[in-house]
């Protein structure tokens, strides 16, 4: 009794169950002998391969009926007392996200499970864009433990829109000003992947599987997120947690969207054609930098399970929550200031990872340090392009290129050439009538169209966009990618098997 009561064993069991069995199994090995057996089954996870979860059970036979309730009362109490795991859930299911599959994967993969963990689940399949997003304004959200949204990026970002977007409005926080302190949300967003990309799970789970999603929503565990929040002109634009990207993924996206028909196969059609455009921007980012966290974006260490300096940025939250009313100190902090021409923007809250980039668009980025790591790719050949994009796939340094330079950040503000110069001479008609062409040089791959940023999967409407990170705004049903203790193939027990 001991040893289960061990916290750690309790916490990989999905589920106890008194087991009735049939006469086959009477008739099996040593239980033939018992007069009349009684049993239970535990329901546990098993950790295989590469950051996958499965659902193992284990069957304990006794002859004494007494006993054997005992055991069954006393995991059932001690699975009562884990506070972390969430009793009613409340569901949305993009039936049109990935390869359509959202539905089906929920009712043969995941809610089976959830039964089984005897979570009660309220089920939303969406009807058009946007439903979830709304639904959250409406609901009791108070009833529920956590929200899971089934779907990828997108469907992920409508959720996570609808709950801090709700969490602002009951606190009344005016999201529109860029310099407020947004509210907390402490309802986790689970995610069953069943998108196109699926980067914001891969990079916090490890691996794009369903039923491994379903069993960390079940022993209910918890990754705090980083949030930026994009606004221009003092209105709110959008929320980002992964990627923000100007230029390169971009362009792949708005000529994505009309291919969605393609499925997930339009991003690397869009991806192929954008490549060849080769199409550069000019402007002007500016940045300050995030000096409160302990890494830097070369680091060769990865954010982890219980990362020591997601854990360190939290400390620093909880003193400045008690410091409130002070004024912030980045305010005041320098701003560094960069004009060029860019063939890619990327800001990524995290590593960005996803089964086409495994290691993601900056390998080192933290999910919850409450810093971005700003990545700026500077005009170069094709050639050299190439070799960059190519090292989003590899384990060589995407950063160690003279034309790419990355900084964590924990702001940033971004103008276009061409919206500085209409602001700056409005009068200017042949440049506004012209300004669609590169009147220089047609065949140079030179701009003066704007780009259109890629956040989250969303295009966003203006392309002088004002960035700040909100460290920790909102929390998972996850634990963040786990180390594996005998290399990245191995099998590793859980603390049931270890037991057993
Ligand atoms: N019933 C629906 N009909 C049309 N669009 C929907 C519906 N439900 C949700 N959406 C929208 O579909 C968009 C894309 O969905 P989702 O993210 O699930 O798939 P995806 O784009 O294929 O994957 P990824 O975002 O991982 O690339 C979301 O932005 C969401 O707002
Ligand atoms: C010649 C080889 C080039 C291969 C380059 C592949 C790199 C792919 C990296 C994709 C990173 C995606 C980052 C995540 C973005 C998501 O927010 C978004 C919505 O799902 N997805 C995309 C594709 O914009
Ligand atoms: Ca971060």
């Amino acid at each position: 009794h001991c040893q289960i009561s061990g916290l750690d064993v309790i916490e990989g069991i999905i589920a106890v169950e008194e087991t009735e069995f049939n006469k086959k199994q009477r008739n099996t090995g040593k239980w033939q002998k018992m007069a009349k057996p009684h049993a239970f089954t535990v329901y546990y996870v098993k950790k295989a391969r590469n950051h996958r979860w499965r659902c193992s059970d284990v069957t304990f036979w006794c002859v004494d009926e007494h006993l054997c309730n005992q055991w069954i009362q006393a995991l059932k109490e001690l699975l009562e007392m884990q506070k972390s795991r969430p009793k009613q859930l409340l569901v949305y299911i993009n039936p049109y996200g990935g390869r359509r599959q959202g539905k089906r994967i929920y009712e043969q993969k995941v809610a089976p499970l959830f039964s089984l963990a005897s979570i009660s689940t309220d089920v939303v399949i969406t009807e058009h864009a946007n439903h979830a997003k709304d639904n959250l304004f409406e609901v009791n959200i108070n009833k529920y433990d956590g929200v899971v949204c089934v779907g990828g990026d997108g469907m992920f970002s409508e959720v996570m829109h609808g709950l801090i977007g709700r969490m602002q409005k009951d606190s009344g926080i005016d999201q529109n000003n860029p310099k407020a302190p947004l509210v907390q949300c402490n309802i986790r967003i689970g995610i069953i992947p069943a998108g196109s990309t699926d980067c914001i799970c891969y990079s916090t789970v490890g691996i794009i599987d369903p039923v491994t999603s379903a069993l960390h929503i079940i022993v209910g565990d918890c990754q705090p997120l980083d949030v930026s929040s994009v606004h221009h002109n003092n209105t709110f634009l959008k929320y980002s947690v992964s990627l923000l990207g100007y230029g390169f993924y971009g362009d792949i996206l708005k000529d994505s969207e009309k291919k969605r028909w393609m499925g997930p196969m339009r991003y690397d059609y869009s991806g192929f054609k954008t490549f060849l455009s080769h199409h550069y921007y000019e402007g002007t980012i500016s940045f300050q930098p995030a000096r409160h966290t302990l890494g830097s974006p070369r680091d060769k260490d990865s954010c982890r399970t219980g990362c020591y300096i997601c854990k360190k940025s939290e400390q620093q939250l909880a003193e400045q929550h008690k410091e409130r009313g002070l004024k912030r100190e980045e305010d005041e902090e320098e701003w560094k200031v960069i004009k060029g021409k860019f063939l890619a923007i990327n800001a990524v809250n995290m590593s960005c990872a996803c089964p086409r980039s495994p290691k993601g668009l900056s390998p080192a980025a933290h999910l919850a340090d409450g810093s971005a790591d700003l990545i700026l790719v500077r005009k170069c050949s094709r050639f050299d392009f190439l070799r960059y994009l190519v090292r989003h796939t590899n384990q060589d340094d995407q950063f160690d290129f003279s034309f790419v330079d990355v900084y964590r950040v924990k702001s940033f503000q971004f103008t276009s050439k061409l919206s500085e110069d209409n602001e700056s001479n409005v009068t200017d008609i042949g440049k506004k009538r012209f300004g669609q062409f590169c009147r220089d040089h047609p065949a140079c791959c030179c701009n003066s169209a704007n780009s259109t940023w890629n956040c989250d999967g969303e295009t966003l409407d203006s392309s002088a966009i004002e960035v700040r990170v909100h460290c920790q705004l909102m929390k998972l049903f996850a634990r963040g990618i786990e180390e594996n203790c005998k290399g990245e193939d191995a099998d590793s027990q859980s603390s049931v098997e270890q037991l057993l």
